[in-house]
């Protein structure tokens, strides 16, 4: 495959409502745009860090630093012909996965564009359409809470996910539970709020059936989440932990959880990405596919991800407007049928960018010439 120039564009684009979880509060996506021209057609990448290192230690302007200085240039000299060549290209330089995902993903889709197929074709997804939920931040009052669990139920998300952190974890849920009932499918994600001093606090939330509690423990924890989990009913969730296939080994290995969240950016990329699908689903461990407040490209990469079969849990791949007045990218991501979101069938992410839109929110942009 050939590509000719990659260009880098920062944006900086408003939520329709804060999101606030355990490490702070966000009102804007910063995030930076990759396109990857090549044989008169471009495939789009986007970064899922956030401007600020809490979430894991990348931030909008290390990925932009990371492209710059080294990804784009490891590129030069170097002859594709898959994106999957594109782990041993990156392998000497160490983590800074959403740095590469970012590119990646952009190759990725003008790989699928250069030979017409789809994304999620192209990574062995079998799925026409995928079931998805929604990921609701702290809210500043158990009211507002309920308001926003039943609007999203009555548009027919099919996963509620909560964020708790200590003093706001056992009330909100029991609220949720006592409101709409043990059947809701609900969980909560902890963003490593917690340690193993609150073991009896954890346990507490046994009791109301969850599917699963999200990275309860530290960040860059393995082993005490095993421990945890042997306490536990409710099924353990990794999602900061796991940023390689040898990471979900050692977590399964250990019982250190029962299912894992992937998110393309946390774990380097697509290729990455589908090689830990690939290996929980010989393991029988479930995956769902996680979300950073993805905008439209970011979201239709998660699109493709999700059509993989072991993808069984519906995932935080919300519709464009539960986050965006307007969104980067056309057809608009949204509902096949209540819960639903299509899997596009035309090449490459499958959706056309809105360049109105990128000027629109547009603070920086830089190219680079390879070919
Ligand atoms: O709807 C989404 O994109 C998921 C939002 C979410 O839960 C999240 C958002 C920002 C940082 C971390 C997380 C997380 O899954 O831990
Ligand atoms: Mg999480």
């Amino acid at each position: 495959m050939r590509i000719e120039r990659i260009e880098l564009q920062l944006l900086k684009m408003p939520l329709k409502s804060p999101f606030t979880t355990s490490f702070g509060s966000l009102w804007e996506k910063h995030f930076i745009l990759v396109s990857a021209h090549g044989e008169g057609v471009t495939g789009y990448g986007e970064s899922t860090a956030m401007p600020f290192p809490f979430y894991n230690e990348e931030t909008t302007d290390t990925v932009w630093y990371m492209l710059e200085n080294f990804l784009i240039p490891a590129l030069r000299h170097v002859e594709l012909f898959h994106p999957d060549e594109l782990e041993p290209v990156f392998a000497n330089i160490r983590r800074n996965f959403m740095a590469k995902a970012a590119l990646e993903g952009a190759i990725w889709d003008l790989y699928c564009k250069q030979q017409g197929i789809p994304l999620s074709r192209a990574l062995g997804g079998t799925k026409t359409e995928i079931a998805v939920g929604v990921s609701i931040g702290i809210q500043p009052t158990t009211k507002q809470l309920l308001e926003t669990v039943e609007k999203h139920l009555a548009e027919g998300y099919k996963k509620i996910k909560i964020k708790i952190k200590p003093g706001y974890d056992v009330e909100p849920i029991r609220a949720i539970r006592k409101q709409f009932g043990a059947d809701v499918p609900l969980m909560a994600d902890a963003n490593s709020a917690y340690s193993l001093d609150d073991v009896p606090l954890l346990q507490q939330l046994d009791e109301y059936g969850l599917l699963m509690i999200e990275q309860p423990l530290s960040h860059d924890d393995i082993i005490d989440h095993a421990r945890l989990q042997a306490q536990l009913q409710t099924p353990i969730c990794l999602d900061e932990s796991i940023h390689t296939v040898a990471d979900a080994r050692k977590a399964v290995e250990l019982c250190s959880c029962k299912i894992i969240n992937i998110k393309i950016g946390r774990v380097g990329g697509l290729t990455a990405a589908k090689r830990i699908h690939d290996y929980c689903q010989e393991q029988n461990v479930p995956v769902w596919c996680g979300g950073m407040l993805e905008a439209g490209v970011g979201r239709a990469h998660n699109i493709a991800i999700t059509s993989l079969s072991n993808f069984s849990i519906p995932g935080d791949t919300s519709a464009s407007n539960r986050y965006w007045q307007e969104d980067l990218v056309e057809p608009a991501i949204d509902f096949v049928r209540p819960g639903y979101l299509a899997v596009p069938g035309r090449a490459g992410i499958g959706y056309t960018l809105r360049p109105q839109v990128i000027q629109k929110y547009l603070l920086k942009e830089q190219s680079a010439t390879l070919a």
